[in-house]
């Protein structure tokens, strides 16, 4: 692992960092920032996925999460959103293919030497921030913006005993109903929808798949509210599954980072809480 940047930030570091990953096969650069907590002992770890088109830096440049790290001691991890590089797979739109690796494993040609982001953000970069970082990896939870919240929400429903705590804002919550999902899913998965269902959090819902709560925070007046991320079946699974939804819809704002950057601070305290009790 290399260290491509470390800046002291509210008495921790941010810091970026790039690895040979052998999940995707090419180099895979992320942000970690270890909160002064760090230097009496492991911290938890909370991930945060980014959405379309972002790389580890836009949460890191946009987010505003140090403050709130800091404050409750806790490692946030971003990674990339997708493999990258001139010899591997891509497509000219913003929503399939580098930037838009919607956290599956490919199975499907072009795709599927690379593109392993579900591998990759529960297995391999565990691992190495383990093996790297003062983290307790006893202790995580995860969270993620739009592609993003839809990467959180699986993740956390596929791994019920890694991740105490799950959380999303403006998440895209039943892909395989939605265009970016329908065709982000087909390229990397092939035309058989029940291999989609693996990958959809209202369907995992749907299927079994449980964890206690999930928090929400939504924009009503976000673009992509009604074609994208209409979280109403989500609503339905979650109510019929016995599991606590809270979600907020936030009048007034969108889907950008302001959004984000304005309810990060309670996404936060929000994980710390279940992080650090028992
Ligand atoms: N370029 C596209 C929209 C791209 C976009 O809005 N990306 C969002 C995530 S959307 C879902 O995953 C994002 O986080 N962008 C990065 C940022 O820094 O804002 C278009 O123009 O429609």
């Amino acid at each position: 692992m290399e260290t491509v940047s470390t800046n002291r930030a509210f008495e921790g570091v941010q810091g970026v960092y790039r690895h040979e990953s052998a999940t995707c096969g090419c180099p895979m650069t992320f942000a970690v920032y270890v909160p002064p907590q760090a230097k009496d002992g492991p911290c938890p770890v909370l991930w945060y996925l980014s959405g379309l088109t972002c790389t580890h830096a836009n949460v890191m440049e946009k987010g505003e999460y140090r403050k709130a790290a800091a404050e409750h001691g806790v490692i946030i991890v971003c990674p990339d959103t997708s493999p990258r590089g001139e010899t591997i797979a891509n497509d000219e739109a913003y929503d399939l293919g580098q930037g838009a690796g919607f956290y599956v494993d490919a199975t499907e040609a072009p795709w599927a030497p690379h593109f392993k982001m579900y591998s990759y953000v529960t297995e391999e970069l565990p691992a190495l921030i383990a093996a790297n970082f003062p983290a307790d990896m006893n202790r995580q939870a995860i969270f993620g913006h739009s592609m993003g919240g839809h990467g959180a929400l699986t993740v956390a429903l596929k791994n019920p005993g890694t991740y105490r705590s799950v959380s999303a804002f403006a998440p895209i919550t039943n892909p395989i109903a939605v265009p970016w999902g329908q065709k982000a899913l087909a390229a990397y998965l092939g035309p058989d929808q029940s291999a989609w269902r693996a990958y959809d959090a209202t369907a995992l819902v749907e299927d079994g798949s449980k964890v206690p709560e999930i928090l929400v925070d939504q924009g009503d007046t976000d673009n992509f509210l009604s074609q994208q991320l209409d979280p109403a079946a989500f609503k339905t699974a979650c109510e019929t599954a016995g599991i606590a939804l809270t979600l907020n819809m936030r009048p007034g704002y969108d889907h950008s980072y302001y959004f984000i950057s304005t309810f990060m601070a309670d996404h936060i305290a929000w994980h710390a809480e279940r992080l650090t009790k028992g």
